[in-house]
């Protein structure tokens, strides 16, 4: 891993808004950009279609450590998850897949077989890295890490606006209680668990706008960054 690549990591529960965030944010520096949760996203994917048991860590360790994924940009600029040659972007993002990567997050070799892959994102100019241990465990040398959060009545409604805006039909009700239950699970699993990284800016995005955020989020990355250059 490069150790001069600047890193933002932004890390947080599910719809705080850490996505959309960092891929404003990464548009505006130039930089690279990784959604952790997606690669976690794509081996639940790839659990299910192998039809692989969870109930023993072993087998699930070669599929982490030889996924077979692509990250691609179209040529409208939209993002493509491509898993064994098949087009997955739609179905990570199901609260299905939420819950089962949840899952397999939790398999300490498996995060570990993991880390590889997500540490190669960190190329020149820069990288935005957003997920639950972004700035606690793959990237603790980055310069700038945020924590960003909201309630859990917030950030239901936010995944209820989206998932009615694709015309799901969902209820606010199971969206609460799935997205406190996924909460509970990361912030209490015994590898890697949901923290706030030391020094990490904590937000609080409830009653804030995206843009709102990502002016925050700018502006103590410019602050950190200036410091850095200064010391080095
Ligand atoms: N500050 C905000 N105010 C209102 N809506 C927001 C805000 N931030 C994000 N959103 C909306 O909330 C939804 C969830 O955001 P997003 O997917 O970025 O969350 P996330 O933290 O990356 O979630 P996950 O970890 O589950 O992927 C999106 O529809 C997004 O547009
Ligand atoms: N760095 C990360 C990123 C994600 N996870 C786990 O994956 C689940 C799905 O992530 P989303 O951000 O796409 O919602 C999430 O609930 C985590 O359990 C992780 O452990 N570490």
């Amino acid at each position: 891993m490069p150790e001069n690549t600047p890193v933002i990591t932004i890390d947080g529960p599910s719809g705080a808004g850490k996505g959309t965030v960092a891929r404003i944010v990464a548009d505006q520096l130039g930089w690279h950009l990784l959604d952790s949760g997606a690669i976690y996203r794509v081996l639940a994917v790839a659990i299910q279609h192998h039809e692989v048991s969870l109930d023993d860590e072993e087998p699930l360790i070669p599929l982490a450590a030889h996924l077979d994924v692509q990250f691609e940009i179209s040529s409208q600029g939209e993002s493509k998850v491509i898993l064994e040659g098949e087009n997955v972007t739609d179905t990570i993002r199901t609260e299905e897949i939420g819950e089962l990567a949840s899952k397999v997050a939790a398999f300490p070799r498996v995060r570990e077989a993991l880390l590889r892959r997500q540490r190669a994102f960190s190329v020149a100019p820069g990288l935005v890295a957003d997920g639950r241990d972004m700035g606690t465990v793959v990237f603790t040398q980055a310069p700038v890490k945020v924590f960003l959060t909201a309630s859990a009545e917030e950030r239901a409604q936010r995944r209820y606006n989206q998932l009615k805006e694709k015309g799901f039909d969902v209820k606010i009700t199971r969206l609460l209680a799935d997205i406190r239950q996924r909460d509970e699970r990361d912030q209490n699993r015994k590898v890697a668990p949901l923290v706030p990284a030391e020094g990490a800016l904590t937000l609080d995005s409830t009653d804030l706008s995206i843009q709102e955020v990502v002016n925050k989020i700018l502006s103590f990355a410019n602050e950190k960054l200036t410091q850095m250059q200064h010391t080095s």
